[in-house]
């Protein structure tokens, strides 16, 4: 008898999923308070329910549907989104008024949980805004300014490395009318990851992972030791983040089943994550504790590097320590390594551009084949208006993250339209940073000439240029991240000629070499490569 009745309730409870569920993907958009704004019509729902639209389609969506801000659309399980498709929507979203409003939704949560630790871009209310009041003064224009010339070492050492690739695969012989450069067919991937980790150690922590040095080293040959993780951190992080079109299909899998039945899955790949995280958390622990150690008491001259400053706070417990180094490994490296390769594929595209930029590297910025590491300042880098233009306009053009989420947890207005609890929003930097209601007919033509004449490149909102973000959550480490992505464009720039290999198949935008799968990062495949010509004289 017990039995019969377990089986019916356990009818009686699948029958009700599968109603609730039904009437979800079915009548819920029809029973939606948001009706009255515009939507774009997306056809049968059968042949779009494991669909969630990419940045390209919504562009066009923001193009055709006439709107004030908002545009609604349906996503995975036909679940409703609002897309904020104005800057003025954008301020209403992001901006200290309603900042706090809209939190980070469970899947990139729960991802950024796991993957990058409990940190700052994860952290919401009243626990990120003490912990975002530490952090801002050690992104401080002085601790700017004193970092520079570290960044500037780390780029030398990433320009003899390409050197060196480019030695090892030279496709032609030295040619004798360029006297003697080098060219070869090779990849800046992997190079230009090694740099970002190299250079959050040093400023973040002060500690030297040497993944640069260690790159062309066997694995076997960077072991962790109990004493020290660190030699096989570079490495393991690299390859953590790397892309393939695999990785990406797997991603979409795991946005269809959810982030924790697809982190708990017996598979390779997220093994694989468990184990470099373990990896990456021993390592943070590592850094922590020495840090801990060596600073018995509260003394003068704490402003170095990140961790001590915070450290000099007692805001944070070791825990909490922890959490935010493993936080900033992942937002400081990945975001600055792809921003950094797709300067580099534009670049290659444009080599009218690319030649004014060398032009203006090698008549301003001393060869670093005679200067010391140390021989450069912020000042001397930000004084390049080329360099400044083009670093600009790859942020503006090519924003490395195309949709960002957000889940509403207490009433506000966007747009002039009231917004409830459990509401879906998205915003796509990549989008408003493009869009031509903005910025003009050439919106979406990569043209470094716009920031030239005009601090704001023709639009003067400032919400209309997302990269990173805006408001109180706007991102902490962002003029960090320009001074990296000064450093490595020029030297990259400075002292190679970059051509791609397929003109012809290839974009701007890059989609046939990257995926900008809606939840992360627009990245580049890990086989990405380019023609790299060593130019002579600096
Ligand atoms: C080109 C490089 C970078 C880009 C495009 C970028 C972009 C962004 C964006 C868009 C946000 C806001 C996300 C949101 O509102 O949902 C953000 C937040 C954040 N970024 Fe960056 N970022 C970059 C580099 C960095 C670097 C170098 C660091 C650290 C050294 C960093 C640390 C952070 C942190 C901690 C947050 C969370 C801020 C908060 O919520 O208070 N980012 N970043």
């Amino acid at each position: 008898m017990d039995h019969q009745l377990a089986i019916k309730a356990l009818a009686l409870l699948s029958a009700g999923v599968i109603i609730t569920q039904v009437m979800r993907v079915f009548l819920s958009p029809h029973l939606s308070s948001y009706k009255h704004i515009p939507a774009p019509k997306q056809g049968n729902v059968l042949f779009r329910l494991l669909y969630e639209p990419r940045v390209p389609e919504i562009e066009a969506w923001m193009d055709k549907i006439p709107h004030s801000g908002l545009i609604r659309y349906y996503g995975i399980f036909n679940r409703e989104r609002i897309f904020i498709a104005s800057p003025d929507a954008a301020k209403d979203l992001l901006g200290s008024a309603n900042s706090y409003k809209f939190i980070k939704p469970e899947l990139q949560w729960i991802l950024a949980n796991n993957i990058a630790g409990h940190g700052l871009l994860i952290q919401e209310g009243d626990e990120h805004k003490e912990a975002r009041k530490r952090f801002n003064p050690t992104f401080s224009p002085a601790q700017m300014k004193k970092w520079f010339p570290r960044l500037w070492g780390t780029t030398i050492e990433t320009m003899n490395g390409l050197e060196k690739q480019v030695q090892q695969n030279t496709v032609a012989a030295p040619d004798t009318t360029t006297k003697g450069s080098m060219r070869g067919v090779t990849s800046i991937l992997r190079l230009v990851s090694a740099a970002s980790i190299d250079m959050i150690g040093h400023f973040g922590y002060d500690v030297e992972f040497k993944t640069l040095q260690n790159l062309s080293k066997r694995r076997s040959q960077l072991k962790e030791t109990v004493e020290d993780p660190k030699p096989a951190f570079g490495r393991a992080y690299i390859e953590m983040f790397k892309t393939t079109r695999r990785g990406q299909l797997t991603l979409n899998a795991a946005s269809l089943i959810g982030p924790k039945i697809a982190l708990a899955l017996p598979i390779p790949a997220v093994k694989t994550i468990h184990g470099i995280m373990g990896l990456v958390r021993r390592t943070a622990e590592h850094i922590v504790t020495t840090r801990e150690r060596s600073i018995s008491c509260k003394s003068e001259g704490l402003d170095t590097d990140m961790l001590t400053m915070i450290m000099g706070m007692d805001h944070f417990s070791h825990a909490e320590l922890v959490e935010q180094t493993v936080h900033f490994l992942a937002a400081g490296t990945e975001t600055v390594a792809g921003s950094t390769c797709w300067a580099i594929h534009l670049l290659s595209r444009h080599p009218e551009i690319q030649h004014r930029l060398r032009e203006e590297i090698r008549a301003n910025v001393t060869s670093p084949y005679i200067a010391g590491k140390e021989a450069v300042s912020e000042s001397q880098f930000t004084n390049l208006k080329y360099l400044n233009a083009v670093v600009e306009e790859v942020l503006r053009f090519h924003s490395i993250n195309t949709l960002l989420w957000r889940t509403c947890i207490e009433p506000a207005t966007i747009s002039g339209v009231p917004v409830t609890k459990g509401t879906a929003i998205v915003f796509s930097p990549w989008a408003l940073n493009r869009d031509p209601a903005h910025w003009g007919p050439d919106g979406r033509v990569f043209n470094p000439e716009r920031w030239l004449n005009d601090p704001s490149g023709g639009s003067e909102h400032p919400y209309s240029f997302l990269t990173f973000g805006g408001g109180p959550r706007r991102c902490v480490g962002e003029q960090y991240a320009r001074n990296e992505l000064l450093c490595l464009v020029a030297g990259l720039i400075g002292r190679f000629q970059f051509s791609p290999l397929n003109p012809y198949k290839e974009s701007d935008e890059g989609q046939e070499i990257g995926d900008n799968f809606a939840l992360t990062i627009f990245k580049i495949y890990s086989g990405w490569k380019l023609q790299v010509e060593q130019v002579p004289g600096w």
